[in-house]
């Protein structure tokens, strides 16, 4: 089966918004609330959205079927360093809930089970794109050779070399675009519409904005720590 490249058009140029759950105290674990979420993204001008799991994937789909699902299913529980969409059963299972895209993390270190490139075969045979989360051009190289459609940014700054780089990196966004024929997704530590602007002008084909837009924690925090008193303070 050939998979459906027209998702890499649609969301050229764009933003996608991510609607996720970035606090695992956060009362919006909800696929429908996140797929609500991301649907007000939709609203806002969005081309297409990061959700994860196949609850939340499946429920977006009905919602929204004409667009662009990147899909992932973290697994912290193994404690690998890879963690994103780290089995071949998790991609299949997003594809089959109405995922586009499924984004596998291929960073250095160790993995639960099956390699990139053969999670990568399993979403291509059920006609999906891959996007490969990276942090470095070496890892973007070697998942390009194993068969990503696209480059994620998504984890600098949480490996080893990369952590505490400043976000969004545009240097490595440069480099990747310079380096690989491959789309390059900017991803992970956008806030602002300068930073949206940056990436494009360093050649990213799309970005995808997460806390900033739909973790609401993380919003009002960035109020209270220009404020001087916080809730939950005794005094
Ligand atoms: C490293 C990792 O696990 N990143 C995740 C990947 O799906 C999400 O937690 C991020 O929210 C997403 O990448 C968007 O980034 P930001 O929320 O910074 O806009």
């Amino acid at each position: 089966m050939t998979s459906d490249r027209s998702v890499l058009e649609q969301i050229r140029g764009g933003v996608v918004v991510s609607s996720q759950v970035m606090d695992p105290r956060s009362p919006l674990d909800d696929p429908r609330i996140l797929a609500m979420l991301a649907q007000t993204g939709v609203l806002g001008g969005a081309v297409g959205a990061r959700v994860a799991g196949p609850e939340t994937v499946a429920e977006l789909r009905a919602r929204e079927p004409g667009l662009p699902i990147i899909a992932i299913t973290k697994h912290y529980e193994f404690g690998t360093d890879n963690y994103i969409t780290p089995l071949r059963a998790d991609a299949e299972a997003l594809v089959d809930a109405g995922g586009s895209v499924v984004a596998v993390q291929n960073t250095a270190g160790t993995r639960p089970a099956e390699s990139f490139a053969e999670i990568a075969d399993a979403v291509h045979s059920r006609g999906a794109l891959v996007m490969a989360d990276i942090a470095t051009l070496d890892e973007a190289r070697a998942a390009v050779r194993d068969g990503a459609d696209m480059v994620g940014t998504t984890m600098f700054g949480y490996t080893g070399d990369t952590k505490g780089g400043a976000r969004p990196p545009l240097a490595l966004i440069g480099e990747l675009v310079g380096a690989l024929k491959a789309p390059v997704i900017a991803e992970g530590g956008l806030w602002t519409p300068e930073d949206v602007a940056a990436c494009f002008a360093v050649g990213a084909h799309a970005v995808v904005v997460g806390s900033a837009v739909t973790a609401p924690e993380r919003i009002v925090a960035r109020m209270v720590a220009a404020a001087p008193r916080r809730g939950g303070e005794t005094s």
